[in-house]
């Protein structure tokens, strides 16, 4: 039998927490960290800047396609791609078979061949034990109830000298829920063999050790 790679993978919903933790656990195991809710953010901002329009599906798939490595370095470093008008672009991008298409192999090259010589990879988003890394020996979908998901959505804007008000923040909550959750494809899910961590009651320090004891127990020596 072939040893599967070492390979973490972290899903769950938007503020949930999973960049955080992927975060943290890549820097406690050396491991190269994909953030790839960034791909699709960043298919969303090439199309707000070149004004496509992000509801056609050929124009979001054609976008997707066009992106280079360069364009993906360069747009994922952009301030605005962590904007709330970015987020919901690539929440409706992302429902785009094209799109999801276009952005696979780039996923699967990574957690293949971690860069930089990095002895695994830590991927985070929505499909990554279910679709991406269907073979992850580790998969865990991080979760919070949405009143404790909007309300750090909700602080992190406030932090950024936003002025948002908390029933906007959580009426979007929601709505990408719903969007992520039922969309055709890929859908928002655990995988059948992910470890659920609610951490609606933990703080940041809590819920790593909490994933680490699970990592610990899962990734092969
Ligand atoms: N376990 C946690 N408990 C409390 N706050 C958290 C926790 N994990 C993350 N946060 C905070 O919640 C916000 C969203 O976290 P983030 O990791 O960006 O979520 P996601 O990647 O799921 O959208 C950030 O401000 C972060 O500091
Ligand atoms: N693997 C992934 C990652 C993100 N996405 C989409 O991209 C959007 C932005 O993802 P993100 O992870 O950056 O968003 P946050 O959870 O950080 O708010 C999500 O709402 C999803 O619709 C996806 O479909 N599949």
């Amino acid at each position: 039998m072939t040893r599967p790679l070492p390979i973490v993978a972290i899903d769950g919903p938007a503020a949930s927490g999973k960049g955080t933790l992927a975060r943290r656990v890549a820097d406690a195991l050396g491991f190269a960290l994909l953030d790839t809710g960034a791909l699709y953010r960043a298919v969303a901002l090439s199309m707000i800047r070149s004004g496509a329009d992000l509801d056609d599906p050929a124009a979001a798939a054609a976008a997707a396609r066009a992106l280079t490595a360069d364009d993906i370095a360069r747009l994922t470093a952009d301030p605005a791609l962590r904007q709330d008008d970015t987020a919901a672009g690539a929440s409706r991008v992302s429902a785009v078979t094209g799109v999801r298409l276009a952005l696979l192999e780039f996923q699967r090259a990574f957690a293949a061949c971690p860069p930089g010589g990095a002895a695994g990879a830590v991927l985070d988003g929505r499909d990554i034990g279910t679709v991406i890394c269907p073979d992850a020996p580790v998969k865990l979908f991080v979760t919070a109830s949405v009143e404790v998901r909007a309300r750090r959505r909700f602080d992190e804007l406030r932090g950024r000298g936003e002025t948002p008000s908390f029933p906007d923040v959580l009426a979007d909550m929601q709505a990408r829920d719903a969007r992520d959750s039922n969309r055709a494809i890929a859908p928002l899910v655990p995988a059948r063999d992910a470890v659920v961590l609610d951490n609606s009651d933990k703080d940041v320090r809590q819920s790593f050790e909490e994933a680490m004891q699970v990592i610990r127990a899962r990734l092969p020596a």
